[in-house]
């Protein structure tokens, strides 16, 4: 049977509207229906777009960003929300799974980014060459009694795959990292950087970014404040008394008494549990990640174009500490990390905090060095 291409649909319909006789004319759209279907079947698993009826070729002004892990619980309200983003001309939607309807549902918006799907390892190359950004919420989520720790056995080799194919295919895109534990998949991500020679510790970014979004929500919720209004750096790494809020130095300025200062903290540290529990065995935050990963993609492609004064905290190379990753402010330029911020003046209990949290993270930090580097 002839596969009905979008002008032969047209074509066809017209033919037979003309002859209206309704019997004929139902079976005959239930015919192109099906050919239409069987065709944009095809056209998904190859590439989400036929290029041969589509003009837009991603060439447009904007930034060419890649979801790898795109059909996931984080993946794909994060894909709805970049496609929304007008910094993004062309959004490439890759995973394991699923990415056919993904990206057909996504590609209907009527929004400028130009989506393609691909499918399996054999397209990954496809799905990254030529990208400016590349955010991998790729990997398996926890279940209840689970730490962050508990997923490393499969998502480490994950990551590893993933970044191998950015080295290859997009060496010099800024790296976005989601996929847990984020204290030791960054990590991961450098050493095989590192390997192909293509290393640079500017584009590499773990995403801490909910951690912060979380502070602002809870602290606002505790002043009764707009979480607009408020912003909190969260420092250390992302696991448990890893991830350090420094409510010392929150905007606006505002005192703690030494209970909301515990509350705040532990509900901040725990938030990623919290979530857990609630979900009860069907994953971990998704919404708010993907929310927080956009946010974080949005402040990347705004310090691409050349934005000033673009600031956001996360996970990155570092010599703020003597630990070699760290998370802290950064300020996002054209290059990537333009700049590292000190930690600032810390009072007692975050002095405290940090001793935690930097013990927590070299054991990380060095499961995944050691994992890359075998
Ligand atoms: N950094 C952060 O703040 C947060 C990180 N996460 C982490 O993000 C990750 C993803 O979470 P969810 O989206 O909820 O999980 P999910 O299981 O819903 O989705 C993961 C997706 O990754 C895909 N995938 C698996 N192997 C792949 C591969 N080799 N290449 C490409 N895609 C692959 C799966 O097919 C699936 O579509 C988890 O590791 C989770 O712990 C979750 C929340 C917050
Ligand atoms: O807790 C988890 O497993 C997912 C995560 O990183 C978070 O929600 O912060």
């Amino acid at each position: 049977m002839k596969q009905h291409g979008g002008g032969d649909v047209s074509q066809r319909i017209a033919t037979i509207s003309a002859h209206l006789n309704p019997h004929k004319l139902q079976f005959e759209l239930c015919i192109l229906n099906i050919c239409a279907y069987n065709h944009n079947l095809k056209m998904e698993r190859s590439s989400g777009l036929e290029s041969a009826i589509c003009r837009a070729k991603g060439g447009a002004p904007g930034f060419r960003v890649a979801i790898l892990g795109a059909a996931g619980g984080i993946g794909q309200p994060l894909s709805m929300l970049m496609k929304m983003n007008p910094l993004v001309s062309l959004l490439h939607l890759y995973d394991v799974a699923n990415t056919p309807g993904v990206t057909s549902d996504i590609s209907h918006m009527d929004t400028s980014a130009v989506v393609r799907g691909f499918l399996g390892p054999q397209q990954l190359e496809n799905a990254l060459t030529g990208m400016d950004l590349v955010i991998i919420p790729a990997g398996v989520p926890r279940k209840p009694g689970m730490t962050r720790d508990d997923l490393f056995n499969i998502n480490a080799g994950i990551v590893k795959t993933l970044c191998e194919g950015v080295a290859k295919c997009c060496s010099k895109a800024i790296v976005n990292i989601i996929s847990n534990p984020v204290n030791s998949t960054v990590p991961i991500a450098a050493e095989v950087f590192k390997k192909s020679g293509t290393y640079d510790p500017r584009r590499l970014l773990g995403v801490t970014m909910l951690d912060v979004v979380r502070a602002n929500t809870f602290v606002a919720e505790v002043l009764g404040l707009d979480p607009r209004e408020v912003d909190v750096p969260v420092v250390g790494g992302h696991a448990g008394v890893s991830i350090l809020p420094l409510l010392s130095q929150m905007k606006p300025t505002c005192s703690f008494t030494s209970e909301e200062t515990a509350y705040l903290t532990s509900r901040i540290q725990n938030g990623g549990t919290e979530v857990v529990e609630a979900k009860a065995g069907a994953g971990s935050a998704t919404l708010s990640m993907a929310y927080a990963a956009v946010k974080f993609a949005d402040a990347c492609l705004r310090g691409l174009r050349g934005d000033a004064n673009v600031i956001e905290c996360a996970f990155v190379p570092s010599t703020v500490t003597e630990l070699p990753f760290f998370a802290s402010k950064v300020r996002l330029g054209r290059n990537g990390i333009e700049e590292i911020y000190p930690l600032g003046p810390l009072n007692e209990s975050e002095r405290v905090g940090l001793e935690m949290a930097k013990k927590e993270l070299a054991g990380s930090i060095e499961k995944g060095v050691s994992f890359a580097t075998k």
